[in-house]
C-alpha cells in the first residue's frame, strides 16, 4: 500500500495491526463453526483451529453477525434475482463466495478487496486447496484465468489487493476485472470501516453512491462506543496496537445512519445486534442456545449492544431495495 494513505509515520505498524484482525475474525468464525453454530465447510481451508476455546458469548456474537449479514445479503440477491454484483470490502478470509456457489445463489460476479498481503495469503490457500479452487474453475468458462500474486480474475469471482483509502487505484483495479457500475451492486463491509478515519470511510461511501446508481451497502461494526463498556473495548484493542480510527462514527445508531445519508445514500437504517439477534429465525436461535451453557448472560447482552448492522440503499432501477430489512 502507499505509505501516504495511512494516518502518520506509524502507519505501516498500524496497518499491520489492522491486517491482523483478519485472522482474529476467521479463527473465531472457525471455532464457532466447529462448535456447530452454523455450517461453513470452507473456513477450515483458510485458518487453523483455535488452540483455546472461545467463550460461548463470543460464539453467539459471531453467530448473530454472520446470520445477520447473510440475511440481508440473501434478501438483496432475491430482490435482484442474482442479476447483480457483490463487492466485499475488506473481505479478509471470508467464504461467502463458496457458500453462494453451493446454494446456487451466485451473483453475476463476486468481488473481494483487501490489502495485498491478505490477498496473497488468500490466493495461496485458493491455489493449493482444491475444495477452494474447484468452485472457481467450475464457474469459469472461456479464456484462461488471470492470476498473479495479488489478484485473481475469473468469470464469477475476482479478488484484488488494494487499499480502501486509495479509491482511484481500487476503482481502476475493479474496472480491469469487469466491474459493471450499471448492475445492481451490493457492497459489504464487515468490521472494516471502523479501521479508517471518518473522512476516509465517508469518501468510500460517497464513491459508492457516485459510482453505482442502484446499490445497497451492508455494514457491521461497533456502536455505543462512548459508554464505559465501549471505552474498555477501545482500550483492549489499543493495547494490541490496533487503533479504531473510525470510532467517532460508532457513537450511536443515529451516527451510523447519518454517515450514509450525508454521502448520497437514499435510505439508511441501523440495528444493534441485540435487536438483530431477536429477529433471526428463532428456531435456529433456540438450537444454538442449546449448544453451550451460557453463564454470562449480561456480558452477551453488553456485547450485542455494542455492535450493529447498518445498511443503506440507492435505487435508480426501482427494485424496492429500501424495503429490505430483518
Ligand atoms: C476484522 S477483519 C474482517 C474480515 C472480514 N470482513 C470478516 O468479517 O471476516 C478487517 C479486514 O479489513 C481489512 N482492511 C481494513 N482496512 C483496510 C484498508 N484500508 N484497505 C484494505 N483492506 C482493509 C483488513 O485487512 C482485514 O482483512
Amino acid at each position: 500500500m502507499s505509505k501516504g494513505a495511512g494516518p502518520g509515520p506509524d502507519s505501516d505498524t498500524a496497518d499491520e495491526a489492522v491486517r491482523g484482525t483478519c485472522d482474529d475474525a476467521s479463527i473465531c468464525k472457525r471455532f464457532a463453526v466447529s462448535s456447530g453454530y452454523w455450517k461453513d465447510p470452507y473456513i477450515q481451508y483458510f485458518v487453523r483451529q483455535a488452540k483455546e476455546r472461545k467463550a460461548p458469548e463470543i460464539n453467539r456474537g459471531y453467530y448473530a453477525r454472520v446470520q445477520g449479514v447473510n440475511l440481508l445479503l440473501n434478501a438483496f440477491l432475491r430482490k435482484t434475482e442474482c442479476n447483480c454484483q457483490i463487492i466485499n470490502l475488506g473481505a479478509g478470509l471470508d467464504t461467502t463466495f463458496w457458500r453462494l456457489k453451493d446454494e446456487n445463489l451466485l451473483p453475476k460476479k463476486y468481488f473481494e478487496v483487501d490489502f495485498p498481503a491478505i490477498v496473497a495469503r488468500k490466493l495461496y490457500n485458493i491455489k493449493s486447496k482444491p475444495p477452494l479452487s474447484k468452485p472457481i474453475m467450475e464457474t469459469h468458462s472461456g479464456e484462461s484465468l488471470l492470476l498473479d500474486a495479488h489478484s485473481l480474475d475469473s468469470a464469477r469471482y475476482s479478488i484484488i489487493g488494494a487499499d480502501l483509502r486509495n479509491l482511484k487505484d481500487m476503482e481502476e483495479k475493479l474496472k480491469k476485472m469487469s466491474m459493471d457500475p450499471q448492475l445492481p451492486t451490493l457492497l459489504v463491509s464487515e468490521c472494516v470501516l471502523v479501521y479508517m478515519t471518518p473522512e476516509q470511510s465517508a469518501s468510500l461511501l460517497q464513491w459508492a453512491t457516485n459510482t453505482f446508481p442502484t446499490a445497497m451497502l451492508i455494514n457491521y461494526e461497533q456502536v455505543n462506543m462512548m459508554d464505559r463498556f465501549g471505552q474498555i473495548m477501545v482500550e483492549n484493542l489499543q493495547r494490541r496496537q490496533c487503533n479504531l480510527a473510525g470510532v467517532d462514527t460508532c457513537q450511536s445508531l443515529q451516527s451510523q445512519t447519518e454517515r450514509f445519508l450525508s454521502t448520497g445514500w437514499e435510505s439508511a437504517d441501523a440495528w444493534n445486534m441485540m435487536n438483530v439477534y431477536s429477529n433471526l429465525p428463532q428456531e435456529d436461535v433456540m438450537r444454538i442456545e442449546k449448544l453451550e451453557f451460557l453463564d454470562e448472560k449480561e456480558l452477551l447482552e453488553q456485547l450485542l449492544l455494542h455492535y450493529c448492522i447498518s445498511w443503506a440503499t440507492k435505487d435508480s432501477l426501482g427494485l424496492g431495495l429500501a424495503g429490505i430489512t430483518f
